[in-house]
């Protein structure tokens, strides 16, 4: 039984089962044929095709074609360097391809801002959190609501406008700031937030906008133990709601126990793609992604421990390393963590120099 499928089977009764849930229980296969680079799928949300992108003689991205499963929980992984962010910015808006074309549920996205991409259903968050740290944690969630008042000038001449926006926008923002346990944090400035509770922040403001694809960037980075089964229940319960959910994360344990499908890129291409336990088999993908250390069998939960301890020993190291997320400069203050308050943390990052 895989993860996803515990996390739907358990009854909150103990008496009747619940009723299955459609998105967790879809066991239909994903991949219209054989699980390989660029391979179809069933029912894609994003179609990629030709996708490049160079920094003068560096191809970053060289995607020919790539599909994204619409109600699944995809992982993009591969080592540093290999363009995953590039391609995220990419499909966001955030960057402009030299070459390339997409859909985003059927709606080409090529040359759309990311400001509209968000508005038709696709958020994304960042490898370094970007909340507004002047602005209080509520004042954050609102900015990510859709129609928000501040954004036309001319209405907000006329209270009468926006009033009500606001009022609806406040009830949603405290709404998910209680389901991430971020409720008592509301009128705090968002800077005195531990990075982790940024992440979260991050992740409950993308949500404002009722997204259909939510594109998480290392959600895990820099996050303490403590908030990481948190943000892994956040991302399975998006995917129990039907929201599409695509993430770059170097954390193979969060790979293994919460993707339905990986995709592999080294190099600025995709080099594999399929279930987790196969692609993670695959000696295309331990070639690319982990070089030195392709006698660990990363299918099991051994061989991923295995490589994690042999990687955090390795300066050229991909995995468990990243500083992503370190948020706080080398001499401020470190919080004490509560151990029985999941919100309250400091990053494992945190304090390094
Ligand atoms: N603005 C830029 N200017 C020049 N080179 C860039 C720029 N952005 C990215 N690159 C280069 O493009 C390549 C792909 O970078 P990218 O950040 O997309 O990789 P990644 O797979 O996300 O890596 P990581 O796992 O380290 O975040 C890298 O060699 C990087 O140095």
């Amino acid at each position: 039984m895989t993860d996803a499928q515990q996390f739907a089977d358990s009854p909150s009764t103990g008496i009747s089962p619940e009723p299955e849930n459609p998105y967790v229980h879809d066991a239909r296969p994903i991949a219209l044929g054989p699980a390989e680079p660029g391979c179809a799928k069933r029912d894609p949300i994003i179609i990629a095709d030709g996708v490049r992108r160079t920094f003068g003689a560096l191809h970053a991205v060289d995607v020919d074609h790539v599909e994204i499963p619409r109600h699944k929980i995809t992982a993009l992984i591969g080592p540093n360097g290999a363009g995953k962010t590039t391609l995220f910015n990419l499909l966001t808006g955030f960057d402009t391809p030299n070459a390339g074309s997409w859909t985003f549920d059927g709606h080409g996205l090529s040359g759309v801002p990311p400001h509209r991409v968000a508005r038709m259903g696709m958020v994304r968050t960042f490898q370094l959190t970007k909340v507004m740290g002047k602005l209080t944690v509520i004042e954050n969630m609102r900015l990510g609501g859709k129609d928000q008042p501040g954004e036309s000038l001319w209405k907000a001449m006329f209270p009468w406008l926006w009033k009500a926006r606001e009022a609806e926008l406040t009830t949603t923002a405290d709404e998910l700031l209680k389901k991430f346990k971020l409720h008592e944090k509301r009128e705090d400035y968002a800077a005195s937030l531990s990075g982790g509770q940024r992440k979260l922040l991050e992740m409950a403001r993308a949500l404002m906008a009722a997204p259909r694809l939510v594109m998480l960037d290392e959600p895990m980075a820099g996050v303490n133990p403590a908030l990481t089964q948190s943000l892994l229940d956040h991302i399975k319960n998006l995917k129990a709601t039907g929201t599409t959910v695509l993430f770059v994360e170097h954390d193979m344990h969060m790979v293994r126990h919460i993707a339905d499908w990986v995709i592999v890129m080294a190099e600025g291409r995709v080099v594999a793609e399929g279930p987790p336990q196969a692609v993670m088999q695959d000696p295309a993908v331990i070639d690319a992604y982990l070089g030195a250390h392709h006698d660990v069998d990363l299918g099991t939960a051994e061989g991923a421990a295995k490589l994690e301890d042999a990687l955090s020993e390795d300066e050229e190291s991909v995995v468990g390393t990243e500083d992503a997320g370190e948020l706080l400069t080398p001499n401020e203050p470190i919080d004490p963590i509560d151990p029985t308050d999941p919100t309250s943390s400091t990053d494992e990052t945190q304090g390094k120099p």
